[in-house]
């Protein structure tokens, strides 16, 4: 695919030649880094280079492959963070031994891969045990090479959570040389982007829709945070990020191709086809110039001048669309009400909001990631990001322990220093950053407050009188027969067939994922996944007895289900095989999540992304990750999360270029700027 990515062009150039991602999936196995599942054996660790800066050809991992060819797989390299040489061999440092030899509807046929593993990275040897196969019947309780006896170690810093963000901040400090440590409630990493097995079935946690996770550009933060650790993934790109159905029959397709989605958008609305090209073309300029920067923290000054100094446009534009939404901007463009509508779905499936609440910048990275690097979907699940970051992170020398439940954060004269486990434990770090939510961080409701006894800091009261949190989920995931698809199905759907007034609302629309479309070993031979969700809030689930509340988790899924059968797949409940519902009380129980929330969302409507924090907060040594940080939710805002997170963190620990005198005036401005929200 060639796209012009130049910052200056509003519109990308587009050939017509797709995906050339596709040769990516020929024969290879799921992720370079970390073993498939359930088939890990014992390797060794090997001493060798000590350079803890970003992985180079020098010290970066060697892998040994047999039948496959490997020439386009270029994911997880770039400029910076080259992958190393791969070389066919096959001797006792081989890892993993599978065979992939299934088919998938969209042409996946990976090859008997044999994937040899050999890293240098520090100085101790060590071995990798059989219990780094993270799955949920075989769990894991520590990796890396600490454990019990090391609860008194000083840390440069503790992680508090593995979801995508915290394992992009701990992995991101880690290769700048620090040593982190990740606590972890559950018993595998990834959070809402982890997996669980069932009967055969590898079902994702949450969406499988990823953004960020090509080979292109600056903004494919997955790729770069995998390959910052030496980990590439097979990907398997998805022809259609989403195929809309909605009232009125208005059925658009979002095709991979930029100038495919534009003329099937235009066919159903020819008399807005300059609107289209103008909205769509400002969040080019958008994305154009989020692309052309070298993303960091904007909390730290050298770095934000200096790209202020190198990139003034740019940095501008930026700034000029912070404080703006969506819908303002599609509203100068567009008139037509049903267009509009189509816009707020646009937004609604990644803000949870509609577009007059969906901050510019956010739509923007959405709307043209998906056709510049497009959506790939990780061949094994999406569960294998999270896995290979932790397996990354262990290689780096750092360390992750699972069922670690955090209670508190242990402060010292107003510092964070520390955290004390459920159990008793107790572990000291340089710095403390919580990947949990900013209310289950710092309270504001009974649940989950990690500061005991502290008031809250106004800068969170502040936040919370901005954002609220988003209601979470009611998700449905299914086996089923594999006839029950009509030929050509795409992988994820957005279905609100009912009316527009309906698209915020409960229950209102619906989402669904079917990963085996793209990778079929995702499921028995002859069946499908099906991951359905809505949006629920957890007050609907609670006050109800055991027996009523099973009840009522059936009815609401058989009508949710019923009316996917009715407008999609007819036959659809008698395909079913398996399946498991979970509510907004799941989601709270296994994210540890207030609320089960799928995240911040604002109160009214926002001043853009300015009212939004970044990590630093009102504690000294204590910062935050995820989604409750700038700039919201998403895996892939996550990630950029946990980029910034670790270059504000490794600035603070003496790791990269810091000024005070700068760091006060530029902290307090930030400051100021989200009070004008
Ligand atoms: N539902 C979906 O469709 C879906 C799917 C995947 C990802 N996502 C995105 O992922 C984003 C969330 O990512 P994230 O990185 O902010 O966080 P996350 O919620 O995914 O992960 C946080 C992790 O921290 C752990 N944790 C929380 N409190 C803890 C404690 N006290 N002690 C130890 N561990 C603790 C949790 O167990 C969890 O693994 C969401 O915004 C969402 O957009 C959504
Ligand atoms: C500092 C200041 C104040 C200023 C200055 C200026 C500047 C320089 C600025 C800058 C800025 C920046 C860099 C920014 C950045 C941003 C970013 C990166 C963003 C991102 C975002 C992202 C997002 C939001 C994403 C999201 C996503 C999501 C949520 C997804 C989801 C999905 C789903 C749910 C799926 C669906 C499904 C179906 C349909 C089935």
């Amino acid at each position: 695919m060639s796209l012009s990515s130049s910052p200056s062009s509003s519109i990308p150039e587009l050939s017509s030649s797709s995906y050339k991602l596709c040769s990516f999936t020929l024969g290879f196995a799921k992720s370079q880094c970390f073993g498939q599942r359930n088939t890990l054996q014992l390797g060794t660790y090997r001493p060798g280079s000590q350079n803890q800066s970003f992985p180079s050809l020098e010290h970066v991992k060697t892998f040994a492959f047999s039948n496959y060819k490997l020439s386009s797989m270029e994911l997880g390299l770039n400029p910076v963070t080259q992958m190393g040489k791969f070389r066919v061999r096959n001797d006792k440092t081989s890892l993993l031994s599978t065979d992939l030899s299934r088919t998938s509807n969209f042409g996946y046929k990976p090859a008997s891969v044999k994937l040899g593993y050999e890293a240098n990275k520090r100085s101790r040897d060590f071995v990798f045990m059989s219990k780094s196969v993270l799955t949920v019947d075989n769990m894991v309780e520590i990796e890396g090479h600490g454990g019990a006896g090391r609860e008194k170690s000083y840390y440069d810093a503790i992680v508090i959570g593995s979801g995508i963000g915290g394992l992009v901040a701990a992995t991101q400090l880690a290769v700048k040389g620090a040593r982190v440590l990740v606590l972890e409630k559950y018993v595998i990493p990834g959070g809402s982007s982890g997996y669980y097995q069932r009967e055969g079935y590898t079902f994702d946690v949450g969406s499988s829709v990823m953004f960020g996770f090509s080979d292109k550009g600056n903004l494919n933060l997955i790729t770069k945070a995998l390959a910052a650790v030496g980990c590439e993934m097979e990907v398997i790109p998805d022809p259609t990020t989403v195929h809309f159905h909605l009232p009125n029959d208005l059925s658009v397709r979002v095709h991979r191709e930029y100038s495919e989605f534009i003329a099937e958008l235009t066919s159903k609305f020819p008399h807005e086809k300059e609107g289209i090209v103008t909205f769509y073309g400002e969040c080019w300029k958008i994305f154009n110039a989020l692309n052309s920067l070298d993303l960091k923290s904007l909390e730290e000054p050298i770095y934000l001048f200096g790209q202020f100094f190198q990139k003034p446009i740019e940095c501008l534009t930026l700034a000029y669309f912070l404080p703006q939404n969506a819908g303002d901007i599609a509203r100068k463009y567009i008139k037509d009400p049903q267009l509009l509508s189509f816009i707020d779905a646009e937004c609604f499936i990644v803000s949870t909001v509609n577009a007059l609440q969906t901050p510019m910048i956010n739509a923007s990275m959405v709307l043209c990631d998906r056709h510049f690097g497009g959506i790939n979907y990780p061949v094994g699940g999406v569960g294998e990001i999270a896995k290979s970051l932790a397996k990354g992170l262990v290689d780096q020398g750092s360390e992750i322990f699972y069922k670690a439940n955090v209670t508190s954060i242990i402060l010292e004269h107003g510092k964070a220093v520390g955290v004390r486990l459920s159990d008793g434990r107790e572990f000291f770090a340089k710095t403390i950053i919580s990947n949990a939510t900013r209310w289950d961080t710092f309270g504001g409701s009974q649940l989950g407050k990690l500061l005991k006894g502290e008031k809250l800091p106004k800068e969170e009261e502040n936040f919370q009188k901005a954002y609220v949190k988003a209601p979470s989920f009611l998700s449905i995931h299914m086996g089923v027969k594999a006839e029950v698809l009509p030929p050509d199905t795409d992988c994820h759907h957005f279905m609100l067939e009912d009316g527009w007034t309906r698209l915020e609302e409960p229950f209102g629309s619906i989402f669904l994922s079917i990963p085996t479309v793209l990778d079929s070993s995702l499921a028995p031979e002859g069946h499908h996944i099906f991951h359905i969700f809505t949006t629920s809030s957890i007050e609907d689930w609670e006050g109800l007895s055991r027996k009523d509340y099973d009840a009522k988790k059936e009815r609401v899924a058989d009508e949710i289900i019923s009316r996917l059968e009715k407008k999609l797949f007819p036959g659809l409940k008698e395909s079913i095989v398996f399946k498991e519902i979970g509510t907004p009380k799941t989601h709270r129980r296994y994210l540890a999540r207030d609320k089960g929330t799928y995240g911040p969302k604002p109160r009214k409507t926002p001043k853009g992304l300015l009212g939004m924090p970044f990590n630093t907060t009102a504690i000294n040594g204590l910062y935050c990750v995820g989604d409750s940080c700038f700039p919201g939710q998403g895996v892939i805002a996550v990630a950029f999360s946990g980029v910034m997170c670790s270059h504000r963190v490794a600035a603070d620990i003496g790791l990269e270029k810091k000024s005070p005198i700068l760091d006060t005036a530029l902290l307090r401005l930030l400051g100021w700027f989200r009070t004008l929200a």
